[in-house]
């Protein structure tokens, strides 16, 4: 640490996660009027990013991206760390806290390999490790074939380069983020919804941490904050862990939270829609929404979700 560090900013070390820590290192500076250096960069490598020929579901989930970090956070080796919200559990430990949200990127998914679900060829191998990805896939496409595809996003384009699949599915603000832009065809928003959290940066620190916790909230962006928890609300409310596809988009809109959300089974033939408007801080909204929607799905959802209702 050098006399100029203010805050020692934890993160994993792929080339996104690189790319969001210096987004908020830039973000940090610009709130503070710092120089550059006084944001130090921590490399940690991450369980998460160590194994990558498995499903991160059938490996530990979630956990494997944050375990890492959360214990430097707890040594006190770091002020803050940077996640992405996606990645992030829903349920944290009381001694860490979010102190901030940054502005929310396009929060879409990217097709690659083709220009629409639709025109994906008869029988196709789409590679995606994300449950919800292949279910929504399947939904509209049960004649293709989903594959195993893991890895940081240079290495899941590279996997397609190579023939291991015909298409696979990466989020715009990722590619983005990597300076990527024009790859692929961005899906809309209200058809292909997308996973809970995307597209948002998180920056958590320690709880008891009261001066990085004002220094952080000066970079949160309410509204998509706001997006974000009421999202996470909700799979707290549906028990979604990372094995259970489930796909949400929220927007704020005129001072109100709509909310629009799906449920499906592994192979997405089953599907259960539900939607709400609502205050954007009523996470009891979302909460609600959840319990609804487990409520009147088929048991070929149910079993991928262990509601807390
Ligand atoms: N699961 C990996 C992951 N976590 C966050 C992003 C993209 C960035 C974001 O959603 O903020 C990605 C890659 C992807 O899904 O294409």
């Amino acid at each position: 640490m050098s006399s100029e560090t203010k805050l020692r900013l934890g993160t994993r070390q792929s080339p996104l996660a690189m790319a969001q820590a210096e987004e908020t290192r830039r973000r940090l500076c610009e709130a503070h009027g710092w120089a550059e250096d006084a944001v130090e960069l921590v490399k940690v490598r991450a369980s998460g990013d160590k194994i990558q020929d498995r499903p991160l579901a059938d490996i530990g989930g979630k956990a494997l991206w944050t375990r890492e970090l959360d214990i430097w956070l707890a040594e006190g080796r770091i002020d803050a760390a940077v996640h992405s919200m996606k990645d992030v559990e829903t349920l944290r430990p009381e001694s860490l806290t979010i102190a901030a949200i940054l502005p929310r990127a396009d929060v879409r998914d990217v097709l690659i390999g083709a220009s629409s679900i639709q025109s994906i060829p008869r029988g196709a191998v789409v590679g995606t490790s994300a449950p919800r990805r292949a279910a929504q896939l399947l939904h509209h496409r049960p004649d293709c074939e989903v594959v195993t595809f893991r890895g940081n996003v240079a290495t899941r384009l590279a996997k397609l380069a190579a023939g291991e699949a015909q298409a696979t599915f990466l989020a715009a603000a990722g590619l983005e983020r990597l300076g990527r832009t024009g790859t692929g065809t961005v899906l809309p928003a209200d058809e292909f919804l997308p996973a809970p959290a995307q597209g948002a940066i998180g920056i958590e620190c320690n709880t008891d941490d009261a001066q990085t916790r004002d220094l952080l909230s000066a970079i949160n962006h309410q509204g998509s904050r706001d997006t974000v928890m009421a999202e996470r609300a909700l799979l707290e409310a549906l028990g979604g862990t990372c094995h259970s596809p489930i796909a949400v988009l929220s927007e704020i809109k005129s001072g109100m939270l709509t909310m629009k959300a799906s449920l499906f089974s592994a192979e997405g033939n089953e599907r259960v829609d539900g939607e709400i408007e609502c205050d954007p801080h009523d996470l009891d909204a979302a909460r609600t929404l959840g319990r609804d929607m487990l409520s009147r799905a088929a048991s070929a959802i149910t079993v991928l979700f262990n509601g807390q209702s």
